[in-house]
């Protein structure tokens, strides 16, 4: 098969690859993933590989893998990333897209930044999911285990179509030692899904500041899906109101919880270099004219 085209993007750092695989037959495989990943100049944090649609009404299916190869069901920060290569080449600013989590909705602004309805959040143990019942998911009893974070306790759980635990603290988030216990609680029994771990401070009346270990990737500077859950969670636990501004390492998102129950996810995406790639292997070279 030819190679297929690539953009390597990013939101607010969350290291992004827009894989082209519109009228392929083939995927991306998690050997790829790998591979890319192992590469510096390509390392990444999530693959949008946009695919033909599945679905009348749709633009397009959006097929999202983790820098270890497993799949996502959601990536807000991706999603911006899609949207501007997609209004980039077609010259629109409004897309429907599918992803394994439901069809989302988004729009790139006049000034540049881009909005994607991320669907409705989750609550029940089940839609988490959770291994065992809890009634109320605003915060949960997790016993952490056999660490030193005693301050880490009763997280809130939900879901953006993929599984994240908030952890709510006062001391600044940069004091905890995210890459130590990210992956314990990631892999914890608890979630049979594994889950998406953030650390959250409110450091405004509708300001959080957040530090996300993702699932399937690691430690990011930004994480959407972990804004929209923190910010949801936060309104749902009477933190702060319905309009959030979450601040992470790589930069601001905004986060609307709207009456609909929708949520809106707000920001930026940029645009590093493009390329071509063996969907198989990962095998790669950079366009010639992007290097100039
Ligand atoms: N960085 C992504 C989240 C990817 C989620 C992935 N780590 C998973 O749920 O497995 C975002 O901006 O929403």
């Amino acid at each position: 098969m030819a190679r297929a085209s690539f953009a390597k993007m990013n939101g607010l750092g969350n290291e992004i690859i827009v894989a082209d695989m519109r009228s392929r037959a083939d995927r991306v495989t998690s050997e790829a993933a790998r591979a890319l990943d192992a590469d510096p100049a390509t390392k990444f944090d999530q693959i949008m590989a946009i695919h033909d649609p599945r679905t009348p009404g749709t633009d397009w299916f959006v097929r999202i893998l983790n820098s270890d190869g497993s799949s996502a069901q959601a990536c807000g920060n991706g999603m911006r990333c899609v949207v501007q290569a997609l209004a980039a080449e077609t010259g629109r600013s409004v897309f429907t897209f599918e992803t394994i989590a439901g069809i989302l909705n988004a729009a790139e602004h006049e000034d540049g930044t881009i909005s994607v309805d991320m669907g409705r959040p989750r609550f029940g143990w089940q839609d988490i999911p959770l291994a065992v019942e809890f009634r109320d998911t605003r915060a949960i009893e997790l016993q952490i285990g056999p660490i030193d974070a005693p301050v880490l306790h009763s997280p809130s759980v939900v879901s953006m179509g993929n599984p994240h635990a908030i952890f709510w603290v006062d001391e600044d988030v940069w004091s905890f030692d995210l890459d130590r216990f990210g992956p314990l609680l990631e892999n914890h029994p608890i979630f049979p899904e594994r889950a998406n771990i953030t650390i959250a401070q409110k450091t405004g009346p509708d300001t959080l500041t957040i530090r996300t270990w993702e699932r399937g990737a690691g430690l990011t500077k930004a994480c959407g899906t972990a804004a929209c859950a923190s910010a949801v969670a936060a309104a749902r636990t009477g933190r702060t109101g319905r309009l959030v501004s979450i601040v992470a390492p790589g930069g601001t998102l905004k986060v609307e919880w709207r009456e609909d129950d929708h949520v809106v996810l707000t920001g930026r995406a940029e645009w590093e270099f493009s390329g071509s790639f063996d969907p198989a292997t990962g095998a790669w070279a950079r366009d010639t004219e992007s290097a100039a």
